[in-house]
């Protein structure tokens, strides 16, 4: 497809002796959410790291816009523009609010405008300002990691399960964010939470076993519960 934005070409990736993905491919269009669905260890987390850098392709290509980023390392992918929010969310506890978000700009500096829209989409990264992050709920901690990767322009986010043990309410607050954020950056999200993942996602590719078993519309996936169970073995209505 001409407009994505990431594309994996064939992309196998060893931890250790392990082989781990099998030829992965897909692509992320430009622009708004997709997902990135599939059972415990099915390769999700592995397919992040591998396009951030932290795992490396032995064989396969990952193409972000023009670059070919398969052998870059991790800081000059993300100077192209590309964040990370990793499942535990890279937070330091010890650290304030502010400078955990500090910490993620460029400069050391803030951008005023990019600061009152962190500040609008959560607002309780203003009231916890100057609060260690430790202290945080479950649910401020992961909108930290959000706004960590929100503080300065990105052209494209990887997510992985945002909504891991938070109560419905955080996650409907969640929703709104993502799309708002979505107006104007690709997101990758990798979720097991479907009904989540169907309130955002565009497209939806599926992985298992280290394998791509599904990629299409959403609105096709979410409309037929037959080819969710098919695909992931488990009734996802319920896996809330
Ligand atoms: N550091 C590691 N050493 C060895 N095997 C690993 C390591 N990390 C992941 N794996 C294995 O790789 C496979 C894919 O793991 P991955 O974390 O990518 O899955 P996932 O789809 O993100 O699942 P989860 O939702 O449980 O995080 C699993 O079989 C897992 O056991």
């Amino acid at each position: 497809m001409s407009d994505a934005i990431l594309r994996l070409d064939d992309v196998h990736t060893d931890i250790g002796q392990y082989h781990i993905l099998h030829g992965v491919s897909f692509d992320v269009p430009e622009g708004g959410v997709h997902v990135l669905l599939g059972r415990n260890g099915a390769g999700k987390t592995t397919t992040l790291r591998t396009v951030m850098g932290l795992w490396r392709a032995r064989k396969g290509a990952i193409v972000f816009r023009h670059h070919d980023i398969t052998a870059l390392a991790t800081p000059d992918i993300a100077r192209l523009g590309i964040a990370y929010v990793p499942e535990n969310m890279g937070i330091f506890g010890g650290l304030t609010v502010e400078e955990n978000m500090r910490l993620a700009t460029g400069s050391g500096q803030f951008d005023k405008d990019r600061l009152d829209r962190v500040f609008a989409l959560f607002p309780a990264m203003e009231k916890f300002w100057t609060k260690q992050a430790f202290a945080l709920s479950g649910g401020q901690k992961q909108m930290l990691a959000i706004s960590r990767a929100i503080i300065e322009k990105r052209e494209m986010i990887l997510i992985d399960e945002p909504t891991k043990g938070l109560a419905p309410a955080i996650i409907r607050a969640m929703i709104a964010a993502f799309r708002e954020i979505a107006a104007d950056t690709t997101i990758l999200l990798v979720e097991q939470n479907f009904l989540f993942a169907r309130a955002l996602g565009r497209g939806v590719t599926v992985i298992d076993d280290g394998r791509i078993v599904h990629d299409g519309d959403m609105a096709a996936l979410a409309a037929d519960e037959g080819l969710q169970t098919k695909l992931l073995s488990l009734s996802l209505d319920a896996h809330q």
